[in-house]
């Protein structure tokens, strides 16, 4: 449907009376729709189509039709009443595959469909009635999703449930019903009930994934979705979707309306607001949201913090947000990797020394400690701190003074400290390798950041922020992902987490063809056929498929084959995977080749810490050299 109501979806199993005033039919708020317009009503094995005496008429492919008279309806017919279009298309899949989601769905109802719910009870509202009372008032957002999951399970019996958060980049699955269930849920559906302000339904088959070694089977089944918008201090803020096999009555989509109109604000307090120009880490997944709770409430001590998890997972990026969100925000944030520094420099890199120290100490040279002072200092890596200064870096921790080398006297600072480690540091421990009374010392306050394959929340949020930050840094804007671009980025396991995911979004627009979109093909070949590369291990069958994957039968995971390497939209590959025409795959070669040199630069001078003869020299080239590469490649050195 085109037109004010585009998205809204009813049935037609009863006569559907279209008007301005028909609210138990379709309502148009239209000024150039009467009252009562037309009305839809089943014939036979079809529908057909009356015109109720309306001011401007029913137009029915272009004509007028007379009033009154029951007209039979055809597939792909057009209805037009005032200002909207209404397309009649019994068969729901082609109605998508021609007009994707913004069309009113017109199906004739199936027999399966036609079972209707019984209207929940008086004891089942009264107990919805109560749980939505204590959520409305709770004042935990995730104590208050669960009583409202409870209320809508007591009340209308779901096979599912999902609330949604709105954010930046539109809304997000925050809570779902079963723990991990995927649902698919209409953008458009959402988008309509929040402009809408009311709950509305539609016919949504869903898609189950079944897995063996080699091939994936999507098995598909019918279902409805209601969707209720949530509110929070009088702007949309989310939605509860809820999913079901039968149909959902009037009374039940009132309900549900009701009640998220009442817990809205409880499920969706406004965010914490960024409080420096460091955006805060993208934590959509339950998992990085309860780390970022963490981190917020440690900002505003002292205490020492241990930041663990794999590599690339975001460590830094948290410690960050920790300085940002403290009262240190504006003293210095100094990050130091221990695991880099050659053992020889390492005790003059964080605690100084003065001048004559030894040979070729001819300056007095401030420590990271000292340079940290009335900051933060994020010691990275710190489990590969050679074992001796593990004992200096005790004293500083316990009596906050430093000792630069070949100094006399200490200096003191007041330094937070936040380490993080991507090894087992109570492992470490136990072999003697990471002192015990260190170990504790860090310990004070714990953050684990899970791999990203375990919060797969997470990946399209990281992959838009990225899209957004990148995009003006390289000059390649890109308006968003196709389809298949996100179902390839939300099932790949990402064994290098955040960091491959930021290297896979670069890379993508660096090699990105014309479209607006970043396609399937923009992206590195592990990522958009991961089973082709041996790395879909680790996944839960939702997570490997995408919400809105609609084939049926066995089929390969990313679809169909194509050829290894690069392949960019528009590049013609043929089925033998021989490319053509050859200078194609060599234009895109040197792309590559440009890609990896990029990274190269970037790697080397986040090693020198930003200093460029250190990375011209690491790289083999002169500065003026390394300078014009960073501005061929536009590579700020700040960002
Ligand atoms: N939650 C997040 N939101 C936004 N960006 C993130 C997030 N997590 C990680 N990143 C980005 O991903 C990249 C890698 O993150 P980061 O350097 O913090 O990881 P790390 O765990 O410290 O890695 P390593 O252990 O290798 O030092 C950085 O560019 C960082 O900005």
């Amino acid at each position: 449907m085109f037109g004010p109501c585009r998205g809204v979806a009813r049935e037609l199993d009863a006569p559907l009376v279209v008007g301005r005033a028909s609210e138990g039919g379709l309502q148009l708020l239209d000024e150039k729709v009467s009252r009562e317009h037309c009305v839809f009503s089943p014939d036979g094995d079809g529908h057909s189509l009356k015109d109720l005496g309306s001011r401007n008429g029913t137009w029915l492919n272009g004509q007028r039709i007379p009033a009154q008279q029951a007209m039979a309806l055809r597939p792909g017919d057009h209805v037009s009443v005032g200002e909207s279009v209404l397309v009649y298309e019994p068969s729901f899949e082609a109605l998508r595959a021609r007009d994707g989601e913004s069309t009113l769905v017109l199906t004739r109802t199936r027999a399966e469909r036609a079972r209707s719910s019984s209207a929940p009870g008086p004891d089942a509202l009264a107990r919805a009635g109560e749980l939505a009372l204590r959520a409305a008032t709770t004042p935990s957002p995730d104590a208050a999703v669960g009583l409202v999951f409870e209320a809508l399970e007591s009340a209308l019996q779901p096979s599912a449930l999902v609330m949604l958060r709105l954010g930046p980049h539109g809304p997000r699955p925050r809570h779902t019903r079963p723990h991990g269930a995927h649902l698919t849920v209409s953008r458009e559906l959402v988008d309509s009930a929040l402009r809408a302000g009311r709950a509305l339904v539609m016919p949504e088959p869903q898609a189950r994934a079944e897995h063996d070694a080699h091939t994936t089977r999507v098995r598909r089944s019918d279902a409805h979705v209601l969707c209720a918008p949530l509110y929070s201090a009088g702007q949309p803020a989310g939605a509860l979707c809820i999913l079901r096999e039968q149909a959902f009555q009037d009374e039940e989509l009132s309900l549900a309306g009701a009640l998220a109109l009442a817990v809205g604000p409880s499920l969706c307090p406004p965010e914490p607001p960024s409080t420096s120009g460091h955006p805060s880490p993208v934590a959509e997944s339950a998992s990085m949201r309860e780390a970022m709770r963490v981190a917020a409430a440690a900002a505003a001590v002292q205490s020492t913090v241990l930041i663990t998890g794999e590599s690339g997972t975001g460590k830094e990026e948290v410690a960050r947000s920790l300085h940002a969100l403290g009262p240190r925000t504006k003293g210095p944030f100094i990050a130091v990797n221990c695991g880099a520094i050659p053992a020889e420099l390492a005790e003059s890199e964080l605690f100084g020394h003065e001048k004559g120290a030894f040979t070729g100490a001819q300056s007095l040279r401030e420590g990271v400690f000292e340079q940290a002072d009335g900051g933060t200092l994020f010691l990275d890596e710190v489990g590969d701190l050679p074992a001796p200064l593990q004992v200096k870096l005790l004293r500083v921790l316990q009596d906050r003074i430093v000792h630069r080398v070949g100094g006399r006297s200490g200096v003191p600072v007041d330094v937070r400290v936040v380490a993080a480690t991507h090894r087992d540091l109570k492992e470490a421990v136990r072999t003697g390798s990471f002192r015990e009374d260190l170990y504790w010392r860090l310990n004070v306050v714990r953050i684990h950041l899970a791999p990203l394959r375990e919060r797969p929340e997470d990946v399209l949020p990281l992959a838009e922020r990225f899209l957004a930050k990148l995009g003006p840094q390289l000059g390649r804007r890109a308006a968003g992902f196709t389809r298949e671009a996100s179902n390839a980025l939300r099932v790949c396991p990402w064994p290098g987490n955040v960091r491959q995911l930021a290297n896979a979004i670069e890379r993508a627009l660096v090699l990105k063809g014309p479209g607006d979109h970043v396609g399937v093909d923009d992206l590195p070949p592990e990522v958009a056929s991961p089973e082709r590369h041996g790395s879909t291990e680790g996944l839960s069958g939702s997570e490997r498929l995408g919400g809105s994957e609609r084939t049926d039968g066995p089929k390969h995971l990313g679809g169909p084959e194509r050829p290894g390497g690069i392949e960019r939209p528009g590049s013609q590959a043929s089925a033998s995977g021989t490319p053509s025409p050859a200078g194609g795959v060599q234009a895109t070669l040197a792309e590559v080749l440009k890609a990896v040199e990029r990274e190269h630069i970037v790697l080397a001078l986040k090693r020198a810490r930003g200093v460029k003869s250190a990375a011209a020299e690491a790289l083999g080239i002169s500065r003026p050299t390394l300078d014009r590469k960073l501005e061929e490649y536009g590579i700020d050195l700040y960002a």
